[in-house]
């Protein structure tokens, strides 16, 4: 139970109660114990604080007296010696701090920064009672103290010897328990050896803990506990280090002398420690430093890191950009050159079919001469020479002009501002739509007051140049009641486009050489091809693919009346006119319900004018487009058969004319693949849309405000058909035998072989079989 300076838990053990400290015990069953201030008086487990301090300070100026206690001078105060009064001290103390406790929450001794300094002075004075009782402090503590009075004046170092100073004890007891004395003194210095030695030990190891703490602080444990554990070390050591100073100044104070070599070693021990332990600190606080700049270093490490990703991130985030930019540009580019060589692969096609064109026009012309050479005679010559070059003329002057042109004509009616136009060739609609202006050039622009003599006479060489072999095809096209079937035909008084080309080929025709020329007319109606010609009530035909290396369409079963005269040609068309479906509408009382095909085959044979050619014309008047609330189909109940018909023939229409915006989109953009299949109308189209074709669409429209929006789409559509290009016109030579042309021009349609012409005014023969190659004629063959 001996207290360890330094040592607080060992400490502890002592200093909550000086009962079971041997020593303490010992001072009252010893031989000192009869060396008493008070003598009898025997310590008292409950006296309190107050009793054990005025107790402590009677002692104060008691004389050690060898006559033991009370034997001192009467009145003055009672000897005592060191020893007793260190007893006192440590029992005042020790008492002091069990009342310190009770009264507040008790140190935890584990921690070395909590242990109260009252214990470890009381440890202090517990080990120097331990010495002082041993055989050495004996022999140290009598020199030291002979010449003191008492605790009052403690004895410096180097005081003088036992003899000259009164003994604290009496000398009498001193030696008769010499032997016994001496070997107990041996033991407690030996004790107290050990028990310095031991805290020199256990201070080495505290040391090398420490040492521990700083390399591991070293090898960079975190900032914050570090910190804590170099003030918890700075702590601890500053405790020990006055716990080695009381000590030593103890041992300085009580036990000077010759004796005095350990406390001297321990000293040099000490400064030693304390030596090692400035330096640990030293290295501590370097440590620090260098953690706090490592820390900063951290930071600015931390930062950089930091600032270095958000560039990386930025950089590659603008590269991406960039990538998806050049990306785009690519592709945009990439599209242009694919149009570009569309561009190009046209061009090449056009240049080509334009060689062949006028290469076959001089072969003819050639001939032609060749022919007029061999039939001799000048005057002969020269009225060949005339006449040679009719057809040819107006070809050249179609090829001239674009093989496909769109007119547009204007329906008369109340003029609107919102519709303006620069009339005459590459004239101009303006439309104001919705806020938004948008205007239309086209190819010739008539007003609403032309005459239909003005919009036959710029249709005319295309006309003409069907006798040249070549292929052409007039359609009208627009909103329903805009004018489309008045300026195709016309009324009987102001003949419209068909009676005028008729006569104009006829009269053209007239001039001379032979000419055959054949008629087919067939309407479509919600999709069904029917024969306007065909003997007998009009009958569904089926439309198919023509052999494979032919090419073209053909229509089974349609009929193609040979014409002979201008008259016969009149009669034909009225009747097929009347067989076409018309009905009654909110917007025409009689509106065309489907789309009307007249083809007419000029084959000519001159051996003057060069080889026979076969051209084809083509009148077609389409059915007008219409919404259904405007044609008055809107809202019809089923029960209402009329309006249902309605309702259902402008679904077809407007249908069909969807499809030939789409094919005419598809041969502007030189797709590969036009969709001519999508409806019966193109497909019926697609000789007069082919390689070579001419055509000529008459765009007619309304000037009314409430037509406004069906006017801006026609428009739209024309101007697509404008942009298209079907390469240049050819002439088409006659095949030296089979069926006449009709709708194609490459190879002919094989329909029904033609009839014998009916006879002027008579319509066809409704017992005439037309589907029966028996009943009719198959044409003469002309000479090429
Ligand atoms: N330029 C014009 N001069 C005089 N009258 C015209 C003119 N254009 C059209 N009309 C008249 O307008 C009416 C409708 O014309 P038309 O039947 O030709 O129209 P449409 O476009 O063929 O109609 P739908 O598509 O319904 O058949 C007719 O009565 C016609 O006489």
């Amino acid at each position: 139970a001996a207290a360890v300076p330094g040592n607080p838990s060992q400490v502890s053990g002592g200093g909550r109660s000086s009962a079971g400290d041997p020593l303490l015990e010992n001072r009252s069953a010893g031989p000192q114990s009869s060396t008493r201030c008070k003598p009898g008086d025997r310590r008292r487990s409950d006296q309190t604080t107050g009793e054990l301090w005025t107790e402590l300070t009677g002692l104060v100026g008691c004389p050690e007296s060898e006559d033991g206690p009370g034997g001192g001078a009467e009145g003055g105060p009672a000897e005592v010696s060191l020893e007793e009064a260190l007893v006192r001290v440590a029992e005042f103390l020790s008492v002091q701090l069990g009342a310190e406790e009770s009264f507040g929450n008790p140190p935890d001794l584990s921690k070395p920064g909590d242990v109260p300094p009252l214990l470890t002075v009381t440890g202090q004075l517990l080990a120097l009672l331990a010495w002082i009782r041993s055989p050495r402090g004996r022999q140290a503590v009598p020199q030291g103290t002979q010449a003191s009075s008492g605790v009052q004046s403690p004895i410096p170092a180097g005081t003088p010897s036992q003899d000259e100073s009164p003994s604290l004890s009496p000398r009498g007891e001193a030696q008769g328990q010499q032997p016994p004395q001496l070997e107990e003194n041996q033991r407690a210095s030996q004790r107290l050896e050990q028990l310095i030695l031991g805290q020199l030990e256990e201070l080495k190891q505290q040391l090398e803990l420490q040492e521990k703490e700083l390399g591991q602080l070293r090898l960079g444990v975190g900032a914050t506990d570090s910190e804590k554990r170099v003030q918890y070390l700075t702590l601890e050591n500053k405790a020990l280090k006055q716990s080695l100073s009381l000590t030593r100044d103890l041992l300085l104070h009580c036990g000077p002398g010759p004796l005095s070599r350990a406390p001297q070693e321990e000293a040099e021990a000490l400064a030693e420690l304390q030596g090692r332990l400035q330096e640990a600190q030293d290295t501590t606080e370097a440590l620090r430093v260098q953690l706090g700049a490592q820390e900063m270093q951290l930071q600015g490490l931390r930062g950089a890191l930091q600032q270095l990703q958000q560039e990386t991130e930025q950089n590659c985030r603008r590269e991406l950009q960039q990538m998806h930019g050049q990306l785009a540009g690519l592709r945009a580019r990439m599209a242009s050159l694919r149009q570009g060589c569309g561009d190009l692969r046209g061009l090449v096609s056009t240049f080509t079919q334009s060689c062949q064109g006028s290469l076959s026009e001089a072969r003819g012309q050639v001939s032609w001469a060749l022919g007029a050479l061999s039939a001799g005679g000048a005057g002969t010559k020269f009225q060949e020479a005339k006449q040679g070059p009719l057809a040819g003329c107006p070809g050249r002057l179609l090829e001239l002009k674009g093989n496909i042109r769109v007119l547009c004509r204007l329906r008369p009616g109340t003029p609107s501002s919102l519709v303006s136009l620069e009339p005459g060739p590459g004239g101009t609609v303006t439309t104001c739509y919705r806020g938004h202006q948008r205007r239309f050039r086209l190819d010739w622009v008539f007003p609403p007051h032309a005459s239909q003599e003005e919009v036959f006479r710029e249709l005319e060489s295309a006309v003409l140049s069907c006798l040249g072999g070549y292929s052409v095809c007039i359609f009208t096209y627009g909103q329903t009641g805009t004018g489309k079937t008045y300026s195709m035909e016309g009324p009987p008084e102001d003949p419209g486009i068909a009676p005028r080309a008729l006569q104009s080929l006829f009269r053209e025709m007239g001039t001379g050489g032979q000419h055959h020329v054949t008629l087919s007319m067939v309407e479509i109606y919600n999709e069904a091809v029917r024969d306007l010609l065909a003997p007998g009530p009009p009958q569904r035909l089926a439309v198919r693919q023509g052999p494979a290396g032919q090419g073209g369409i053909q229509v089974a079963g349609l009929t193609h009346w040979e014409v002979p005269n201008l008259e016969s040609l009149h009669q034909m068309l009225s009747l097929g006119r009347g067989n076409r479906a018309t009905a009654a509408t909110v917007m025409n009382q009689h509106s065309s319900r489907s789309h009307a095909l007249v083809t007419l085959t000029l084959r000519t044979a001159s051996p003057l004018r060069g080889p026979a050619t076969s051209g084809t014309l083509h009148l077609v008047d389409l059915a007008g487009s219409e919404r259904a609330w405007k044609a008055g189909t809107a809202g019809t109940s089923w029960e209402d058969r009329d309006g249902a018909q309605r309702l259902r023939e402008a679904r077809t229409i407007n249908r069909s004319l969807l499809a030939l915006g789409g094919v005419m989109t598809a041969l502007r953009a030189r797709r590969p693949h036009v969709p001519f299949r999508d409806s019966q109308l193109t497909r019926l189209l697609q000789p007069a849309l082919g390689p070579g074709a001419t055509a000529v669409l008459l765009l007619q429209i309304s000037t009314r405000p409430e037509d406004l929006g069906e006017t801006v789409c026609s428009l739209k559509f024309a101007e697509r058909v404008g942009q298209v290009e079907l390469g240049p016109a050819r002439p088409r030579r006659a095949p030296r035998s089979g069926t006449p042309s009709s709708l194609s021009t490459d190879t002919p349609l094989t329909g029904t072989p033609c009839t014998p012409t009916p006879s002027p005014g008579s319509p066809p023969s409704p017992g005439l079989d037309s589907g029966s190659s028996s009943a009719l004629s198959p044409p003469e063959e002309l000479p090429s």
